[in-house]
Formats: structure tokens, sequence, C-alpha cells
């Protein structure tokens, strides 16, 4: 079983890059985000309400640890943060992974994340100038993490196709 492992920031593209790399690879996709929601019976937003951050991490973490040990062939989209808990980071490394961070700069993260924050808890309730610095300072924090991905993939001015090429250029 191989499993492919999207992961990046926030808005980078995971699930809309995984899902059309699903069609054309024909190898199912799993969403980890999708997969703690249907477990918890809870939107993201309502775990991180009801339960707080540490609890959604401890749900992420044994979600991840599940998806992998599964005996299927998988593309899973990670959450933004996954790889930066709970040492997740090193389950990037397996033998059967092929982790790929798919990489985008600030200003693609702030173009895409202004107008559709009220799902991710995280930023839900920032103002634009707030969420600028945010994103400069979290991706900066995060970045250690991600670059502990087998693979690098850069998703600045490129369309969904041209990013799922890359990663297909990737898993020849
Ligand atoms: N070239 C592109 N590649 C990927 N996504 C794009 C592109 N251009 C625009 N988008 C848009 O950017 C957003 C990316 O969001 P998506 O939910 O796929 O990201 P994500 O990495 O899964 O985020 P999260 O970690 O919050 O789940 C979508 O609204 C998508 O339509
Ligand atoms: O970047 C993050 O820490 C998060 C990203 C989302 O995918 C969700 O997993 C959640 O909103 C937390
Ligand atoms: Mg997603």
């Amino acid at each position: 079983m191989k499993k492919i492992v999207l992961l990046g920031y926030m808005g980078c593209g995971k699930s809309t890059i995984a899902q059309n790399l699903s069609k054309i690879t024909n190898i199912p996709f799993l969403d980890l985000d999708k997969c703690i929601e249907e477990r918890a019976s809870l939107s993201i937003n309502e775990i991180f309400e009801k339960h707080g951050e540490v609890y959604f991490r401890k749900l992420e973490h044994e979600m991840f640890v599940e998806l992998l040990q599964s005996s299927e062939n998988n593309i899973i989209g990670l959450g933004g943060g996954t790889p930066c808990y709970a040492n997740n980071h090193e389950l990037l490394k397996g033998d059967d992974v092929v982790s790929i961070y798919l990489k985008a700069s600030i200003d693609t993260l702030y173009s895409r994340l202004v107008h559709n924050k009220s799902k991710r808890p995280l930023i839900a309730n920032m103002n634009e100038e707030e969420m600028k610095e945010f994103i400069a300072k979290h991706l900066f924090d995060r970045s250690y993490y991600y670059n502990q991905a087998k693979h690098k993939v850069s998703v600045d001015d490129k369309s969904v196709e041209e990013t799922v090429q890359d990663i297909l250029e990737i898993l020849a």
C-alpha cells in the first residue's frame, strides 16, 4: 500500500489538488479534516469551540495514524497544521509514504484565504491586516515541519492542472 500525502499551509490547495489527482490516477482521496469531522460528528469549527485546539490535535494525530495504517492505496490531504504537532512530521518519512509539500507564498495564501476564512477557526475572526501578518509569521514557524516532506512542489501562479502535472512527474 502506498500513501500519497499532500501537506502545506491552509489554502495552499491540498484538498483541491488531491481531488483532481484522485480523478486522474483513480487512487481514492481521503481528506484528513473531513475524516475527523465524520469521526467526531462535529465540524472543525465546532471541535475547536467545544473542545479546544489541544483536543483537535489529538484527534488529528490518531486519525492520521489510522489512515496511514489502512491497507489501501490512498491520496491523503492533511490539515494545514498536521505536520506541526504530535511528531506527525516523522510519519512523513515512512517507507510507503510519498509526502509532498505544496509550497505557496504569503501573497498566494493571503489572496486565497482572505475571502474563505469562516471555516478556518485559526483565522476566522481576523481582519485583513491581522491576517497577512499572521500568515507570514505562522508560515515561518511551520516551514521547518513542512520541509520534512520528501518532495516539494511550488504552487504559486500555477493552475490546478499544472500542479497536478508536477505531482504526476514525482509519482512517475
Ligand atoms: N491553482 C490553484 N490550485 C489550488 N487551489 C486554487 C488554485 N487557484 C485557486 N484555488 C483555490 O484556493 C483554495 C484552496 O483551498 P483548499 O481548500 O484546496 O486548500 P487546503 O490546502 O485544503 O486548505 P485547508 O488546510 O484549510 O483545508 C480553493 O478555494 C481553490 O479553489
Ligand atoms: O492550519 C491549521 O492548523 C488548520 C488547518 C485546517 O486544515 C484544519 O485542520 C484546522 O482548521 C487547523
Ligand atoms: Mg483542505
